[in-house]
């Protein structure tokens, strides 16, 4: 067990599908994995282990942000040797060539979060990126799905309501969306020599003010979920 997870050892697999919505760890737990067991309650942060054709994969609910997604993910990676990490969660566009429902692959991941900084020192913009062998396969996935699948930028933010929103310089700056966690998922990984990919899916757009519906969102939910599935197991 950990301070935040109360698996036994070896009840994790050694790739994980990271959602920041516990809600949305159980959905892929029950509609995607065979057999899947419930190994984490605690915080109702919830984690399952199941299979995906064959092999051995979990999911894990992150909560929200980068201090909530590091303690997961440390701990993850530290106390149960995790070796794949593949979030998949949703983001704002703000291209206007980006449209609700598309899915985005981070190929990196700008941040006004001080964690890049906190680690590297004041004066160091560290680049955080995707690991390329997950990336690749995602991407090859979402096009053989025939879906607008684009990889690009993408901004995380310490706060969802911003004092101080820069989307229009980002946007210029070829930003695609902003989210809340990419950054530390990418620089946590890296510290620990373990590959690491964002897939997400766009829920809202920022600039036009478009929205799913929940039904869309779904749809959308579970290619996204095929994607990192698929890119796990290739
Ligand atoms: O849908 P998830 O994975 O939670 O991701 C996005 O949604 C949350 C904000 O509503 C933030 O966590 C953001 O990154
Ligand atoms: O962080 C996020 C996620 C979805 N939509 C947003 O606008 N921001």
């Amino acid at each position: 067990m950990s301070i935040h997870i109360g698996a036994k050892e070896n009840e994790i697999a050694e790739t994980v599908l990271l959602p920041g919505d516990p809600l949305r760890a159980k959905y892929i737990a029950e509609t995607f994995l065979e057999d899947p067991k419930l190994y984490n309650e605690v915080r109702n942060m919830f984690g399952y282990t199941g299979t995906y054709k064959g092999k051995k994969i979990s999911v894990q609910g992150t909560g929200m942000g980068v201090p909530s997604i590091s303690i997961y993910i440390n701990e993850l990676m530290q106390s149960y040797n995790v070796q794949n990490l593949i979030r998949v969660g949703t983001c704002g566009a703000i291209q206007k060539d980006v449209k609700v429902r598309d899915v985005i692959l981070a190929m990196t991941a700008s941040t006004d979060s001080t964690i890049n900084r906190t680690i590297f020192g004041g004066s160091i913009d560290y680049a955080p990126t995707a690991d390329f062998d997950l990336l690749k396969k995602a991407y090859d996935q979402g096009v053989e799905k025939g879906l607008a699948i684009k990889a690009g930028n993408v901004f995380t933010a310490d706060l969802f309501y911003s004092e101080n929103p820069q989307f229009e310089k980002f946007a210029k700056f070829n930003i695609l969306a902003v989210e809340m966690e990419t950054a530390a998922l990418y620089t946590l990984a890296a510290k620990f020599g373990r590959k690491a990919l964002s897939v997400l899916t766009v829920s809202d757009h920022i600039i036009t003010g478009e929205e799913t519906t929940a039904e869309e969102r779904q749809t959308t939910f579970n290619d996204m979920i095929e994607i990192a599935l698929e890119a796990a197991i290739k």
